[in-house]
């Protein structure tokens, strides 16, 4: 699971390190092998041009020519057609290529990525041809393009990668994404002077074949007619298409009205959600904080909490929002601090899961690896332990809080809308019988280059990701009720590698810090 992790992309570049050491090793052996059959292929050419072809019937009556001849015919010819050098070469490519097999990417992986391309696509509402050409750029109505972000490295995607990403799409009959992505493939395949490359999996015939399918089954037919004309034209005889061109035509024929029926396609709803078109605005501003003028009531501060710990050194405090209640602790952690938690966190990374019932299932809608930190793995986690619960006055230790969970996002990696705490009966949350989780302190452990912001959706804000800072929000009312207003996600990543940790605390333990109240409001 590659993919749900940036950390494990960083690693597979150097995966693909060591296989271009073994291709390097492998060109220049081959190299040499041809270079040895050229001077061979010379000398005997040569041979024939300057000897036997002059004095003909007079070279063979010379029995050094005769016996030179004899003896290449019978040794060398056979030495070098069947010379085992080039399997040998062969051999030792696949065997560098087999000790790092274990860490390649898998077809989930391919398939992950996608996803998350496409996600990307959707949430930021991306130009897919800008994609495709390395800019992430947003189409305006009027037709404009503009830049939502500029990448310090891209590069451009072939007409094999957009026919992969359209393929996945086809796969699972999302139609709406491969016509956009197998049309730039097309596109791009019908462009490039090169026919054929060693490492295509596709070529301009199949993603002709599968952008005609995609538009027959969206009802686009005399589109789907012409593509597989012009597949035709490159592979005449190929049964199945002329069929399809059979069919194209005589449902033409049968129903004219038909032909370009496609109207706006709509995008699947796999990807349903209620809250989809909040949720993404929120995303695509990339933070848009309650601004002070907008509530007077809200404010920043140096915050001590009446602590000697925090005298010396107060923590600088911003006060978010009020409903729900959030508060933003700028330089909570330091640089070196969260370093020193993302390489404690590394080994033991996990793909995240969510609670499902009674149980934790993986899911598309949260995409990340994370890892669960005792305050024994590490001295910081336990200062940090320490700093939470100076700065909010909870009772932080296991039980009472849960190990700190290390979040790593992946391609694309999100969390799209949810609550911290149950809200079911049977959540496995339930299991460390500290009830519910009242509060959640979550640190961003790094910056991000674009996206990624945490959005909360009823409360109609996001905020951007403030590097070393710390978010804190009550999840429950004081009677204990789950705050609706908490109804937040982490944006997909656009680009960047994403860290967060989080201290979830639960209600009991706390009951000096946080009185209960009947009252619903508060
Ligand atoms: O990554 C984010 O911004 C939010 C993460 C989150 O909500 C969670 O991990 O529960
Ligand atoms: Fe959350």
């Amino acid at each position: 699971e590659i993919f749900t992790s940036m950390m494990n992309v960083k690693q597979a570049i150097d995966t693909e390190r060591k296989l271009i050491y073994h291709l390097k090793a492998y060109i220049e052996q081959e190299t040499e092998r041809l270079r040895d059959i050229q001077r061979f292929y010379a000398k005997v050419s040569q041979l024939h041009s300057a000897v036997y072809s002059r004095l003909t019937g007079a070279a063979a009556a010379n029995p050094l020519v005769a016996f030179t001849l004899i003896k290449r015919l019978h040794s060398e010819w056979p030495n070098v057609v069947y010379s085992e050098e080039a399997q040998e070469n062969t051999q030792a490519l696949r065997s560098g290529y087999r000790n790092v097999e274990g860490s390649l990417p898998k077809q989930e992986d391919i398939q992950g990525a996608a996803q998350g391309l496409m996600r990307l696509q959707d949430v930021y509402a991306l130009h897919v041809e800008g994609l495709v050409r390395g800019h992430f750029q947003r189409l305006t109505n009027q037709g404009n393009t503009v830049d939502i972000y500029r990448p310090r490295v891209s590069i451009p995607l072939s007409g094999d990668d957009c026919f992969l990403v359209g393929k996945v799409a086809y796969d699972v009959e999302d139609y709406y994404h491969s016509v956009q992505w197998l049309e730039e493939s097309v596109r791009l395949f019908r462009g490039s002077e090169l026919a054929w490359r060693p490492e295509d999996e596709g070529s301009l015939e199949d993603a002709l074949d599968h952008l005609a399918f995609s538009h027959f089954k969206t009802g686009n037919i005399s589109y789907a007619l012409s593509l597989s004309q012009e597949l035709l034209r490159h592979d005449p005889l190929n049964e199945r298409v002329l069929l399809n061109v059979e069919k194209y035509e005589r449902l033409l024929v049968e129903n004219p009205y038909k032909a370009t029926a496609a109207g706006v396609l709509k995008r699947p709803s796999t990807t349903y959600l209620r809250t989809r078109n909040t949720y993404e605005r929120l995303c695509q501003t990339q933070g848009s904080q309650p601004k002070h003028y907008e509530d007077p009531e809200l404010f920043c501060d140096y915050f001590t909490n009446g602590s000697p710990a925090l005298l010396l050194q107060p923590m600088r405090r911003e006060v978010v929002s009020f409903k729900p209640y959030l508060v933003l602790y700028h330089n909570f952690i330091t640089d070196a601090e969260a370093e020193s938690i993302k390489k404690v966190a590394q080994p033991a990374l996990r793909r995240s899961v969510v609670a499902s019932g009674e149980n934790q299932a993986t899911v598309d809608y949260r995409i990340s690896k994370s890892a669960w930190l005792k305050d024994t793995a590490h001295p910081i986690v336990g200062k940090l332990d320490e700093r939470i619960h100076t700065l909010t006055g909870l009772n932080v230790q296991h039980p009472y809080g849960e190990y700190l969970q290390v979040v790593n996002y992946g391609i694309g990696g999100h969390y799209e809308p949810h609550f911290d705490h149950a809200t079911s009966k049977s959540s496995p949350l339930y299991r460390l019988k500290t009830g519910n989780r009242v509060a959640t302190f979550m640190i961003y452990l790094s910056a991000v280059e674009a996206g990624g912001s945490t959005a909360f959706i009823y409360a109609n804000f996001s905020i951007p990701i403030v590097q070393n800072a710390a978010l804190f929000w009550w999840n429950l009312h004081r009677n204990g009720q789950g705050n609706g207003d908490t109804l937040h996600a982490g944006c997909p990543v656009l680009v960047g590698d994403k860290w967060v940790a989080n201290k979830w605390i639960h209600e009991y333990g706390q009951e000096f810090q946080r009185r209960c109240s009947p009252n619903p409001d508060e």
